[in-house]
Parts: C-alpha cells; structure tokens; sequence
C-alpha cells in the first residue's frame, strides 16, 4: 500500500516569549534525554549552558556535545543547509529541537520545516513555553502571544514557582482558552517530563526493545528526588495488542482523546488495512503523525502504544483501546477506505502543509 521510507526524525520547535524558560528546558531535556541522541538548533549558541559541552563552536559551526548530542546555531534562512547536516546518517539522531529566539515567529519556523523538501525530517510539533509569572503584563506588550499559544501543539506553563495557586489558576483559565485544543502542562524551570518530547530509543545497537521507559531510566542519580513528583502528576496507559486494530475505530479513538492526554507513542498494526508496514504514531498535544515502516521479516504483528497524560482515566482508555481491536478483517474496498483517515496524517514527499 503505502512504500515504506526511511524513518524520519521528529523536529520539534520549542518557541517563547524572551526568559520564559526555553532553554532551561532544554537543558533539562538533554540531561534527561535517556538515550536519546538529540540535535539542537538554537539562535543564541552561548546559553545552552550544558555540563558535558565545551562551547568551541561559534554561530554557524555544528559541534558535537559527545554525548550523543549535537548543536549549532543558525540564522533561520539557514535552516536548511543546518537541518542537513543534523540528518547525515553519520548523525544518527532521533529528534531534533529547534530553540526559537525570544522573538521570534513559531508560525514562520513552523512553516519552513513543513515546506522543506528535507525527505529525513517530520515536524515534530510546536511547543509554546510560557512565563506564568509574566504573561498578563506579556500579554499587554505583546498580544501577538495569544496568536503563537493559538497555533501550539503543547503549552508549558512554565515559572509556577512565582505564582501563587490562584494566580496560576486565572493564567492557566486565560492560556487554555488562547490555546484553543493545545494541551497545557505547568513546570518549574522547565522540568517537563521528558516522555512528552523523547521517544525510548529503538536504536538496534542499544535497546531495540519498545516499552515505557520509567523515571528511574529518565532522570540521573542527582535529579532522582524529582522524579516522585513529577510522577505524580502523570498517569500512562501502556496497551499491547496482538489482533489488528480496525482503522476507523482507531480513528475515532484518536478523534476524542482527551484534552489531559498530552502524548501517545508506539506503533499500531493495521492488519489486511496494510499488511506490510507497522504504523510509527507520535502525537504531543493535539499534533498527530504515523510513519508507516516496513515489519521486520520474523517481527510479531503486534500494536504497543504508550498514552501519557495528566486527569485522565487510565482505565478506561485501556478498555476503549481494547474496542479498537478488530479481529475479523477482510481486505474489502471498505477496509482500503478505512484507511484514508490514517494516511491523511502520514507526511507525503511533496506536502507543504500538515
Ligand atoms: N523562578 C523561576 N525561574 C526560572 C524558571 N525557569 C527558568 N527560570 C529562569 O529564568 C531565566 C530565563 O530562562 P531561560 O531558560 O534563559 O529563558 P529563555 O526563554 O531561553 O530566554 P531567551 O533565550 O532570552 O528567550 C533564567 O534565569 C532561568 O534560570 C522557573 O520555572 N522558575
């Protein structure tokens, strides 16, 4: 049905307002990248303030964080060239963040990855970092905010140490309803959980086995006494299975995930809907993509799926999942069609547009 193509790295743009905490959470992300080999693109090379790094690069050099990590700096009109050199096989990363400047426009960064013709990226999504503290008086000198939290895939309430809990409450009332179906997550200095952007690594010369990593794996010895609370606050739902889910039932489960539900990774099993290829799902927030990849020869036709997400009911996501499965599929016209509502979200060669 659909050729299978190499995989793709997400880029995800991580945009703000100036200090609203960006890059303290992607220093957070890339000491907590839990094996993930991350490419970073920043506008402001020397506030990545990383342990491991030497800054020898200046605006315009790619360095090596030798850590699995990569950094350069770019002007956005060299994005490209940039975006090249990070997907180089040699590179072998599995995402890439692109750390907007303070001032610049999401939308237009947006825009440029989903025109590249770069065949080895996928958007990853636009996440909006947000100054709780700040924002009303942000929102005065610059209701353009209102426009970028508009087209957000995941909004992180960041600074929640400088609110009191209800004035975090009248920011979070006024940023949700900005953000239209965006899901909203608060932080303190950017301390996210890391799932919401990384996926476990599947690389086959580490650990190519899919499951949910937990915090222990996440956050290093030093960082372990944050793991309670941040696993606090999140619920997952892991759901294995081995009979083909039916694609419209999928759909539609997908169609009227929760607004809590602020992530879902793993691969589903289309059955006779498309017998040759496994269905890579990665979605933050309400930004949704499969990649279909060819199954391994001796591979078990199986569906893993990974759901996180705060306020949600684990169980019965679970059950509703469980009625996705579709046991009696026949390759019929019917099931062909069924599959048009995936495809929609499967990135073609030639899209310009998500
Ligand atoms: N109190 C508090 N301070 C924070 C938090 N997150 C970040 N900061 C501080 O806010 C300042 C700005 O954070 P950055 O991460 O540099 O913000 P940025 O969005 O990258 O800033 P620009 O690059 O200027 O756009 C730094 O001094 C951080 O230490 C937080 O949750 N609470």
């Amino acid at each position: 049905m659909t050729p299978p193509r190499a995989p793709q790295i997400p880029v995800v743009v991580l945009a703000g307002f100036l200090g609203s905490g960006k890059t303290t959470l992607l220093n957070h992300l890339l000491r907590n990248r839990a094996g993930n080999r991350i490419g970073v693109v920043v506008n402001d090379f020397g506030s990545i303030e990383i342990d491991a790094m030497t800054v020898a690069g200046q605006v315009g050099s790619t360095v090596s964080l030798g850590n699995g990590c990569m950094c350069c700096a770019v002007d956005a009109s060299e994005l490209d060239t940039y975006l090249e050199t990070l997907t180089a096989p040699s590179a072998r990363l599995d995402v890439i963040v692109i750390e907007a400047s303070g001032l610049a426009e999401p939308q237009e960064l947006v825009r440029m990855l989903l025109a590249s013709d770069n065949p080895h990226i996928r958007y990853g999504g636009l996440v909006e970092v947000v100054d709780a503290a700040e924002f009303p008086a942000t929102r005065e000198r610059h209701p353009e905010i209102d426009r970028h939290l508009a087209v957000a895939d995941l909004i992180v309430l960041n600074k929640t140490d400088r609110v009191t809990e209800a004035g975090l409450r009248a920011v979070r009332e006024a940023v949700e309803t900005a953000g239209g179906s965006a899901a909203v997550i608060c932080s303190a200095y950017g301390r996210i959980d890391p799932e919401l952007l990384l996926d476990p690594v599947t690389r086959a010369d580490e650990d190519d086995s899919f499951r949910q990593l937990t915090f222990e794996d996440l956050l290093p010895e030093a960082d372990r006494t944050h793991a309670d609370h941040l696993h606090a606050a999140y619920d997952s739902v892991s759901f294995t299975a081995d009979v083909p889910l039916g694609p419209r039932l999928f759909m539609a489960f997908l169609d009227s995930r929760p607004a809590g539900l602020y992530r879902i990774k793993g691969f589903v099993d289309f059955g006779v809907g498309d017998p040759g290829n496994r269905y890579t799902l990665h979605a933050v927030g309400r930004f949704l993509r499969f990649e279909p990849q060819r199954w391994a020869r001796d591979e078990p036709r199986r569906t893993q799926l990974v759901l996180i997400g705060s306020g949600i009911d684990a169980h019965a996501l679970h059950k509703e999942l469980e009625g996705c499965q579709d046991a009696w599929q026949d390759a019929t016209e019917e099931l062909e069609r069924s599959m048009w509502g995936v495809l929609r979200y499967v990135r073609q060669p030639d899209d310009d547009e998500a």
